[in-house]
């Protein structure tokens, strides 16, 4: 039996997470599927460094097959913010719905072609050994002018991808997991997981 912890608390992420990660796992948990006080501290300026952190930090206390997902919003007119800090970007506590609304009031004097941005998420995986693994998918949009659609988390009912007029909020997930920055990173991912699982480069 196979087993992938995921080094997330976020539950939309882990919803995607545990769709993208395709068959080379029996069994994918995430820190919100057992008992624990487990809090990371994502102190790092790149999403690089971020994604590193989490899945050593729960590496090392696990000592399983881990992955993290370190990911979030840049716009262009912001200068590339909330970036690393999209979790974060309107303080510890706010919701998803005060993380929007400040994005949309920073925006609001920003013409429909100076609103594009895009989502970024860099995944590092560990596998039993304690081999590091990294991958990265960035995924083009703009930034709606008002929240459409109840799909998906996060910054997903105000950010249109490229090709598209919907926001990722009103796709449907099977759309996002095909176009989204975590899907990207995913198809690199899974090149990976083939080698490592399916062609005997190491132990399962
Ligand atoms: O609309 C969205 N669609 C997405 O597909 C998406 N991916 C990331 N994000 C946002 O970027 C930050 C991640 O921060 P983050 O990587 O630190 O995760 P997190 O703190 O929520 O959970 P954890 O994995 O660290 O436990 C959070 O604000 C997320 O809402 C997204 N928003
Ligand atoms: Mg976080």
């Amino acid at each position: 039996m196979r087993k992938l912890l995921v080094a997330t608390k976020n539950e939309g992420k882990a919803r995607e997470i545990k769709q993208l990660v395709g068959s080379y796992f029996d069994d994918v948990v995430t820190l919100n599927d057992f008992d624990n006080n487990i809090h990371i501290i994502e102190d790092g300026s790149t999403f690089e460094e971020n994604a590193l952190n989490k899945a050593k930090s729960i590496y090392l206390l696990f000592r399983q097959p881990t992955l993290a997902d370190d990911s979030g919003l840049e716009v262009d007119a912001l200068g590339g913010r909330p970036g690393v800090m999209s979790a974060r970007y309107a303080g510890e506590n706010a919701t998803d719905e005060d993380r929007i609304k400040k994005l949309l009031d920073e925006l609001k004097d920003v013409p429909e072609n100076r609103r594009g941005a895009q989502f970024v998420c860099v995944l590092v995986f560990i596998d039993q050994q304690g081999r590091i693994y990294q991958t990265k998918g960035i995924c083009r949009g703009k930034i709606a002018f008002e929240t459409r659609g109840e799909n998906g988390f996060g910054y997903d009912p105000v950010f249109i991808p490229d090709g598209f007029d919907k926001t990722f909020a009103e796709l449907d997930s099977q759309i996002k997991n095909q176009i989204s920055h975590r899907a990207k990173a995913f198809e690199n991912l899974k090149k990976i997981l083939g080698e490592i699982y399916n062609e005997g480069t190491c132990d399962k």
